[in-house]
């Protein structure tokens, strides 16, 4: 993180003219998102002018299709209305400053991974229903509208003071509808996949499926349950080779109709991942019987 401080110094105090940074929120692999203040809003006396403003970070910023690529997850979120998913607010560039940025709602709360560090045991049933439903439920809701994630992960999830939300869709794609034109924007030379929650397949060169999504939300689910990552946070295809999968453990926390499922959605082989975002919430929906 020593590198997050210097970018925010280079960053511009203000971006087209009209949102303020105030300070940076978090940095990813991709990008930058900065808490800032709508000056526009502000002047018309809104009480609540604060959003998240996300630019790309170095090197990504000077790859020629930079600004494409941040538009292309605006577009993503954008057609997507779900309490669960992060809302989008603008697509903007600062002429001045050559910078392409996305403005949308600030959350406030915390990430999946911040939250796992508070749980190094894992969570309560309770607990982790709460979070576990609305996650699934916006991610089915995302593969029903032809939309994939692409990098479903502890970072990428935030439970915010009334709602959890998804959000990150920078390496998302869509496989159907009028937004598949977006998908030409090759996102396998960034290498941006994080390899603890990326299925094997997609490390060895797949294409980008709703199966993927699901073994990145299994190895999150598992996470919550039981303090600790599936595969010890293993590359996928490293875990694969290891053969890891015969030393799953059945988290104590978690039902056992919830394991039986978790576990499907956890294999490597994507022909043997059977199960849907929408099958596995309603596994995880059901009530709290352990058979
Ligand atoms: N809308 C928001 N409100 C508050 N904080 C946010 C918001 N969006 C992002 N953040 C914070 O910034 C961090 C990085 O955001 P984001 O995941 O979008 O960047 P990224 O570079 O694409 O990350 P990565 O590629 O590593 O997943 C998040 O983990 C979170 O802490």
């Amino acid at each position: 993180m020593a590198s997050t401080g210097r970018k925010a110094r280079e960053a511009p105090q203000v971006l087209a003219g009209r949102f303020r940074l105030e300070r940076l929120l978090g940095a990813g692999g991709m990008g930058l998102v900065y808490r800032a203040r709508d000056l526009l809003h502000e002047q018309f006396g809104d009480p609540e002018p604060y959003i998240a403003l996300k630019m790309l970070s170095e090197p990504f910023s000077t790859s020629p299709d930079a600004s494409a690529l941040l538009y292309s997850e605006f577009a993503l979120t954008r057609h997507l209305h779900h309490p669960n998913v992060l809302r989008p607010f603008s697509f903007e560039v600062d002429a001045t400053h050559r910078q392409a940025f996305i403005t949308m709602e600030l959350m406030r709360g915390q990430t999946l991974d911040q939250l796992l560090c508070e749980h190094p045991r894992g969570m309560s049933w309770q607990a982790l229903q709460v979070i576990a439903v609305p996650l699934l439920d916006a991610l089915a809701y995302a593969h029903g509208r032809g939309v994939l994630h692409g990098d479903v992960k502890p970072s990428n999830v935030m439970r915010g003071e009334e709602q959890v939300r998804l959000f990150d869709f920078g390496l998302g794609q869509a496989e159907q509808g009028p937004l598949k034109r977006l998908a030409n924007l090759d996102r396998k030379r960034l290498n941006a996949w994080t390899p603890a929650y990326a299925a094997p397949e997609l490390l060895e060169g797949s294409a980008l499926s709703a199966a993927a999504d699901i073994y990145g939300a299994a190895c999150l689910l598992y996470e919550l349950a039981s303090g600790t990552h599936p595969f010890r946070r293993l590359p996928s295809t490293q875990a694969r080779a290891a053969r890891l999968e015969r030393q799953l453990k059945a988290p104590r926390n978690l039902p056992r109709r919830c394991w039986s499922a978790l576990r499907l959605a956890l294999a490597f082989d994507p022909g043997r991942r059977g199960i849907s975002a929408a099958q596995l919430r309603d596994v995880f929906s059901r009530g709290a019987s352990w058979w």
